[in-house]
Protein backbone atom coordinates (compact mmCIF):
# COMPACT_ATOMS: atom_id res chain seq x y z
CA UNK A 1 0.00 0.00 0.00
CA UNK A 2 1.16 3.45 -0.90
CA UNK A 3 0.47 6.79 1.92
CA UNK A 4 1.68 3.93 4.63
CA UNK A 5 3.85 5.42 7.74
CA UNK A 6 6.91 4.47 6.15
CA UNK A 7 6.28 6.77 2.89
CA UNK A 8 4.74 9.07 4.96
CA UNK A 9 8.61 9.00 7.26
CA UNK A 10 10.52 9.37 4.03
CA UNK A 11 8.67 12.30 2.96
CA UNK A 12 8.67 13.82 5.82
CA UNK A 13 12.70 13.71 6.80
CA UNK A 14 13.39 15.33 2.99
CA UNK A 15 10.86 18.44 3.96
CA UNK A 16 12.76 18.56 7.34
CA UNK A 17 15.97 17.81 5.71
CA UNK A 18 16.58 22.51 5.47
CA UNK A 19 16.18 22.08 9.45
CA UNK A 20 18.83 19.65 10.09
CA UNK A 21 21.01 21.55 7.90
CA UNK A 22 20.57 24.65 9.57
CA UNK A 23 21.37 23.00 12.62
CA UNK A 24 24.43 21.50 11.43
CA UNK A 25 25.49 24.71 9.93
CA UNK A 26 24.62 26.51 13.80
CA UNK A 27 27.03 23.76 15.16
CA UNK A 28 29.17 24.80 12.83
CA UNK A 29 28.79 28.47 13.74
CA UNK A 30 29.12 28.19 17.25
CA UNK A 31 31.91 25.74 17.33
CA UNK A 32 31.12 23.02 18.39
CA UNK A 33 33.09 20.76 16.83
CA UNK A 34 35.99 22.94 18.00
CA UNK A 35 34.43 22.56 21.63
CA UNK A 36 34.79 18.60 21.21
CA UNK A 37 37.59 18.19 19.55
CA UNK A 38 39.67 17.25 22.49
CA UNK A 39 37.53 14.83 23.52
CA UNK A 40 34.03 14.56 25.44
CA UNK A 41 32.38 17.32 27.06
CA UNK A 42 29.04 16.84 29.38
CA UNK A 43 26.77 19.47 27.92
CA UNK A 44 27.07 21.97 31.15
CA UNK A 45 30.98 21.89 29.73
CA UNK A 46 30.71 22.58 26.38
CA UNK A 47 27.78 25.27 26.92
CA UNK A 48 30.45 26.90 29.02
CA UNK A 49 33.15 26.88 26.70
CA UNK A 50 31.17 28.23 24.05
CA UNK A 51 29.27 30.29 26.05
CA UNK A 52 25.63 29.30 25.26
CA UNK A 53 22.91 28.13 27.15
CA UNK A 54 22.85 24.74 28.14
CA UNK A 55 19.20 23.47 27.65
CA UNK A 56 19.09 24.63 24.02
CA UNK A 57 22.17 23.71 23.24
CA UNK A 58 21.64 19.76 24.42
CA UNK A 59 18.73 19.78 22.48
CA UNK A 60 20.65 20.87 19.24
CA UNK A 61 22.74 18.13 20.43
CA UNK A 62 20.51 15.80 20.51
CA UNK A 63 19.24 16.64 16.83
CA UNK A 64 23.04 16.22 15.68
CA UNK A 65 23.33 12.78 17.25
CA UNK A 66 20.71 11.59 15.41
CA UNK A 67 21.93 12.38 12.47
CA UNK A 68 25.33 10.78 13.80
CA UNK A 69 27.32 13.89 14.08
CA UNK A 70 27.93 13.27 17.56
CA UNK A 71 27.21 10.39 20.15
CA UNK A 72 26.90 9.41 23.32
CA UNK A 73 30.21 8.48 25.80
CA UNK A 74 29.10 7.66 28.83
CA UNK A 75 26.92 10.63 29.53
CA UNK A 76 29.32 13.15 27.53
CA UNK A 77 29.03 14.50 24.06
CA UNK A 78 31.74 13.38 21.40
CA UNK A 79 31.83 13.83 17.68
CA UNK A 80 31.75 10.62 15.02
CA UNK A 81 34.17 10.96 12.36
CA UNK A 82 31.76 12.82 10.41
CA UNK A 83 31.17 15.28 13.37
CA UNK A 84 34.79 15.84 13.40
CA UNK A 85 35.24 17.39 9.49
CA UNK A 86 33.15 20.93 11.16
CA UNK A 87 36.21 21.15 13.33
CA UNK A 88 38.10 24.75 12.17
CA UNK A 89 41.37 22.46 12.64
CA UNK A 90 40.59 19.63 10.95
CA UNK A 91 42.91 18.74 7.67
CA UNK A 92 39.83 18.55 5.85
CA UNK A 93 37.76 20.90 7.31
CA UNK A 94 34.08 21.27 5.90
CA UNK A 95 33.76 24.17 8.19
CA UNK A 96 33.32 26.45 5.41
CA UNK A 97 31.41 24.84 3.18
CA UNK A 98 28.71 24.32 6.37
CA UNK A 99 28.79 28.38 6.56
CA UNK A 100 28.94 29.17 2.93
CA UNK A 101 25.93 27.07 2.48
CA UNK A 102 24.33 28.99 5.02
CA UNK A 103 24.54 31.96 3.10
CA UNK A 104 21.66 34.40 3.11
CA UNK A 105 22.58 34.91 -0.35
CA UNK A 106 22.07 31.36 -1.70
CA UNK A 107 18.91 30.66 0.72
CA UNK A 108 17.35 33.97 -1.39
CA UNK A 109 18.60 32.53 -4.37
CA UNK A 110 16.74 29.01 -3.87
CA UNK A 111 13.92 30.65 -3.12
CA UNK A 112 13.50 31.99 -6.65
CA UNK A 113 13.94 28.04 -7.94
CA UNK A 114 10.33 27.80 -8.40
CA UNK A 115 9.93 31.19 -10.33
CA UNK A 116 13.13 29.99 -12.54
CA UNK A 117 11.14 26.42 -13.42
CA UNK A 118 7.97 28.33 -14.29
CA UNK A 119 9.83 31.18 -16.28
CA UNK A 120 13.20 29.74 -17.37
CA UNK A 121 15.04 32.99 -15.62
CA UNK A 122 17.74 32.59 -13.46
CA UNK A 123 16.87 32.26 -9.89
CA UNK A 124 20.51 34.30 -8.80
CA UNK A 125 19.88 37.45 -10.77
CA UNK A 126 16.07 37.61 -10.24
CA UNK A 127 16.92 38.03 -7.01
CA UNK A 128 19.49 40.19 -6.79
CA UNK A 129 19.45 41.57 -10.51
CA UNK A 130 23.41 40.34 -11.10
CA UNK A 131 25.52 37.24 -11.76
CA UNK A 132 26.72 36.00 -8.39
CA UNK A 133 30.34 36.51 -9.44
CA UNK A 134 29.50 40.78 -9.65
CA UNK A 135 27.31 40.21 -6.78
CA UNK A 136 30.57 38.71 -4.79
CA UNK A 137 32.91 41.20 -6.16
CA UNK A 138 31.40 44.13 -4.64
CA UNK A 139 31.40 42.18 -1.40
CA UNK A 140 34.82 41.51 0.42
CA UNK A 141 32.97 39.67 3.20
CA UNK A 142 31.25 37.70 0.85
CA UNK A 143 33.82 37.06 -1.11
CA UNK A 144 36.12 35.71 1.27
CA UNK A 145 33.58 33.43 2.51
CA UNK A 146 33.30 31.79 -0.48
CA UNK A 147 36.76 31.29 -1.69
CA UNK A 148 37.08 29.22 1.89
CA UNK A 149 33.75 27.43 1.47
CA UNK A 150 35.05 26.88 -2.52
CA UNK A 151 38.14 25.22 -0.80
CA UNK A 152 36.71 23.35 1.95
CA UNK A 153 35.04 21.63 -0.76
CA UNK A 154 37.89 20.47 -2.74
CA UNK A 155 38.69 17.35 -1.39
CA UNK A 156 39.68 15.72 -4.72
CA UNK A 157 42.66 18.30 -4.87
CA UNK A 158 45.18 15.25 -3.84
CA UNK A 159 42.91 12.71 -6.27
CA UNK A 160 43.70 15.49 -8.61
CA UNK A 161 47.13 16.02 -8.36
CA UNK A 162 48.19 12.23 -8.17
CA UNK A 163 45.46 10.95 -11.28
CA UNK A 164 47.24 13.02 -13.81
CA UNK A 165 50.89 12.01 -15.43
CA UNK A 166 52.51 15.65 -14.78
CA UNK A 167 55.97 14.17 -15.21
CA UNK A 168 55.91 16.04 -18.91
CA UNK A 169 54.52 19.29 -17.59
CA UNK A 170 56.60 22.44 -16.34
CA UNK A 171 54.22 24.88 -16.41
CA UNK A 172 50.20 24.72 -15.06
CA UNK A 173 47.76 27.16 -15.07
CA UNK A 174 44.54 26.85 -12.68
CA UNK A 175 42.07 28.50 -14.71
CA UNK A 176 39.52 30.42 -12.18
CA UNK A 177 41.59 28.73 -9.53
CA UNK A 178 39.58 30.21 -6.31
CA UNK A 179 41.76 30.73 -3.14
CA UNK A 180 44.20 27.83 -4.81
CA UNK A 181 43.21 25.03 -2.91
CA UNK A 182 43.93 22.60 -6.31
CA UNK A 183 47.01 24.69 -7.42
CA UNK A 184 48.70 24.08 -4.07
CA UNK A 185 47.74 20.01 -4.27
CA UNK A 186 49.82 19.97 -7.54
CA UNK A 187 52.77 22.47 -6.65
CA UNK A 188 53.38 20.43 -3.21
CA UNK A 189 53.22 17.12 -5.01
CA UNK A 190 55.45 17.70 -8.61
CA UNK A 191 58.31 19.98 -7.30
CA UNK A 192 59.35 20.19 -10.86
CA UNK A 193 56.52 22.46 -11.54
CA UNK A 194 56.03 26.19 -11.91
CA UNK A 195 52.11 27.34 -11.63
CA UNK A 196 49.57 30.18 -12.28
CA UNK A 197 46.58 30.74 -10.78
CA UNK A 198 43.98 33.31 -12.62
CA UNK A 199 40.91 34.62 -11.14
CA UNK A 200 39.07 37.46 -10.79
CA UNK A 201 40.12 40.27 -8.74
CA UNK A 202 38.24 39.15 -5.48
CA UNK A 203 40.14 36.22 -5.21
CA UNK A 204 43.41 37.59 -5.52
CA UNK A 205 44.20 38.29 -1.85
CA UNK A 206 42.71 34.45 -0.47
CA UNK A 207 44.76 32.60 -3.47
CA UNK A 208 48.05 34.76 -2.35
CA UNK A 209 47.96 34.00 1.33
CA UNK A 210 47.56 30.42 0.26
CA UNK A 211 49.92 30.21 -2.24
CA UNK A 212 52.48 31.96 -0.35
CA UNK A 213 54.69 29.83 0.28
CA UNK A 214 55.53 29.25 -3.74
CA UNK A 215 55.17 32.59 -4.61
CA UNK A 216 58.29 32.93 -2.31
CA UNK A 217 60.01 30.13 -3.96
CA UNK A 218 59.51 31.73 -7.22
CA UNK A 219 57.22 28.59 -8.49
CA UNK A 220 54.01 30.27 -8.20
CA UNK A 221 52.32 33.56 -9.70
CA UNK A 222 48.84 35.03 -9.23
CA UNK A 223 47.40 36.54 -11.61
CA UNK A 224 44.15 38.47 -12.02
CA UNK A 225 42.46 37.81 -15.73
CA UNK A 226 38.84 36.67 -17.74
CA UNK A 227 39.30 33.98 -19.03
CA UNK A 228 36.27 34.63 -21.15
CA UNK A 229 38.63 36.99 -23.07
CA UNK A 230 42.16 35.05 -22.63
CA UNK A 231 43.93 32.66 -20.28
CA UNK A 232 47.62 32.56 -19.92
CA UNK A 233 49.50 29.89 -21.77
CA UNK A 234 50.96 26.40 -20.02
CA UNK A 235 51.13 22.70 -20.59
CA UNK A 236 48.16 21.91 -18.89
CA UNK A 237 45.25 23.85 -18.13
CA UNK A 238 42.82 22.81 -14.85
CA UNK A 239 39.39 23.73 -14.93
CA UNK A 240 38.03 22.67 -11.62
CA UNK A 241 34.68 23.11 -10.82
CA UNK A 242 34.53 26.14 -13.73
CA UNK A 243 32.77 25.16 -16.84
CA UNK A 244 29.49 24.00 -14.46
CA UNK A 245 28.83 27.54 -13.77
CA UNK A 246 28.37 28.56 -17.36
CA UNK A 247 26.33 27.90 -19.96
CA UNK A 248 27.90 25.22 -23.35
CA UNK A 249 28.44 28.66 -25.21
CA UNK A 250 30.38 30.77 -22.73
CA UNK A 251 32.12 26.90 -21.79
CA UNK A 252 32.93 26.78 -25.08
CA UNK A 253 35.09 29.85 -25.40
CA UNK A 254 36.85 29.34 -22.41
CA UNK A 255 37.70 25.87 -23.35
CA UNK A 256 38.47 27.32 -26.34
CA UNK A 257 40.70 30.26 -24.91
CA UNK A 258 42.19 26.95 -23.13
CA UNK A 259 42.86 25.50 -26.30
CA UNK A 260 44.54 28.92 -28.14
CA UNK A 261 46.99 28.96 -25.08
CA UNK A 262 48.35 25.30 -25.62
CA UNK A 263 51.86 25.00 -26.77
CA UNK A 264 52.05 23.80 -30.73
CA UNK A 265 51.67 20.18 -30.84
CA UNK A 266 50.67 19.12 -26.97
CA UNK A 267 49.39 20.29 -23.73
CA UNK A 268 46.91 19.13 -22.08
CA UNK A 269 42.90 20.60 -20.11
CA UNK A 270 42.06 19.01 -17.25
CA UNK A 271 38.56 19.21 -16.17
CA UNK A 272 37.28 18.63 -13.04
CA UNK A 273 33.81 18.30 -12.69
CA UNK A 274 30.56 15.81 -11.64
CA UNK A 275 29.73 13.98 -14.69
CA UNK A 276 26.06 13.13 -14.78
CA UNK A 277 25.82 9.27 -15.65
CA UNK A 278 23.14 8.82 -18.46
CA UNK A 279 21.01 6.40 -16.45
CA UNK A 280 20.85 6.54 -12.63
CA UNK A 281 20.30 9.46 -10.61
CA UNK A 282 23.76 10.16 -8.14
CA UNK A 283 22.06 12.63 -5.60
CA UNK A 284 24.99 14.73 -4.97
CA UNK A 285 25.86 15.65 -8.73
CA UNK A 286 22.15 15.90 -9.24
CA UNK A 287 22.20 18.66 -6.51
CA UNK A 288 24.92 20.26 -7.65
CA UNK A 289 23.60 20.70 -10.79
CA UNK A 290 20.27 22.22 -9.41
CA UNK A 291 22.27 24.74 -6.96
CA UNK A 292 24.00 25.61 -10.45
CA UNK A 293 20.93 26.24 -12.28
CA UNK A 294 19.69 28.34 -9.57
CA UNK A 295 23.19 30.32 -8.78
CA UNK A 296 24.47 30.71 -11.98
CA UNK A 297 22.45 29.01 -15.19
CA UNK A 298 24.90 26.98 -15.80
CA UNK A 299 24.79 22.77 -14.67
CA UNK A 300 26.21 19.75 -14.87
CA UNK A 301 26.89 18.33 -17.88
CA UNK A 302 26.60 14.25 -18.95
CA UNK A 303 29.90 12.93 -20.68
CA UNK A 304 28.77 13.15 -24.24
CA UNK A 305 27.72 16.71 -23.74
CA UNK A 306 31.39 17.29 -22.19
CA UNK A 307 32.57 15.38 -25.76
CA UNK A 308 30.20 17.88 -27.45
CA UNK A 309 31.71 21.50 -25.83
CA UNK A 310 35.10 19.91 -26.37
CA UNK A 311 34.86 18.95 -29.46
CA UNK A 312 33.82 23.01 -30.33
CA UNK A 313 36.37 23.97 -28.88
CA UNK A 314 39.14 21.96 -30.91
CA UNK A 315 39.31 19.67 -28.03
CA UNK A 316 39.15 15.05 -27.92
CA UNK A 317 38.83 13.38 -24.40
CA UNK A 318 41.79 11.27 -23.96
CA UNK A 319 41.19 9.98 -20.25
CA UNK A 320 39.01 10.01 -17.72
CA UNK A 321 39.55 9.15 -13.52
CA UNK A 322 37.11 8.81 -11.10
CA UNK A 323 37.77 11.21 -8.14
CA UNK A 324 36.20 11.32 -4.52
CA UNK A 325 32.61 13.23 -3.80
CA UNK A 326 31.19 12.09 -7.15
CA UNK A 327 33.91 14.13 -9.26
CA UNK A 328 35.73 13.35 -12.30
CA UNK A 329 38.89 14.48 -13.92
CA UNK A 330 38.09 14.34 -17.98
CA UNK A 331 41.59 15.24 -19.75
CA UNK A 332 41.30 16.82 -23.27
CA UNK A 333 43.76 16.86 -26.08
CA UNK A 334 44.19 19.13 -29.08
CA UNK A 335 42.31 17.89 -31.69
CA UNK A 336 45.63 18.67 -34.20
CA UNK A 337 48.41 19.02 -32.10
C1 LIG B 1 33.16 27.56 -8.46
S1 LIG B 1 34.60 28.49 -8.30
C2 LIG B 1 35.86 27.25 -8.47
C3 LIG B 1 37.16 27.66 -7.86
C4 LIG B 1 38.26 26.60 -7.92
N1 LIG B 1 38.62 26.30 -9.28
C5 LIG B 1 37.84 25.37 -7.15
O1 LIG B 1 37.57 24.33 -7.73
O2 LIG B 1 37.79 25.47 -5.90
C6 LIG B 1 34.64 29.33 -9.87
C7 LIG B 1 35.77 30.33 -9.97
O3 LIG B 1 35.69 30.97 -11.24
C8 LIG B 1 36.07 32.33 -11.06
N2 LIG B 1 35.57 33.13 -12.17
C9 LIG B 1 34.28 33.43 -12.48
N3 LIG B 1 34.21 34.16 -13.60
C10 LIG B 1 35.50 34.34 -14.01
C11 LIG B 1 36.08 34.99 -15.14
N4 LIG B 1 35.32 35.61 -16.04
N5 LIG B 1 37.43 34.95 -15.29
C12 LIG B 1 38.20 34.32 -14.36
N6 LIG B 1 37.71 33.68 -13.27
C13 LIG B 1 36.36 33.68 -13.11
C14 LIG B 1 35.44 32.68 -9.73
O4 LIG B 1 35.99 33.85 -9.17
C15 LIG B 1 35.70 31.42 -8.92
O5 LIG B 1 36.91 31.48 -8.22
Amino acid sequence: MTGGDADRRELLRLLVGPWVGKAVAVAAELGVADGLADGPRTGAELADELRVRQEPLERLLRLLASVDLVHDDAGRYALTSTGELLGSAHPASMREQALLYDSPYFREAWDRLAEGVRTGVRPFEAAFGEDVFSFIASRPEEARRFSSGMAAGVGYADALASSFDFSGVSKVVDVGGGDGAVLEAVLSRHEHVIGVLMDLPAAMEPARERLLPYIAEGRCTVVEGDFLQGVPGADAHILSRVLHNWDDASAQRILSNCRAAMPAGGGRVLIAERVLPDHGHPWLSLAFDVHMMVMTGGGERTGSEYQSILKQAGLRPVGETEMPLEMRLLEAAPVHG
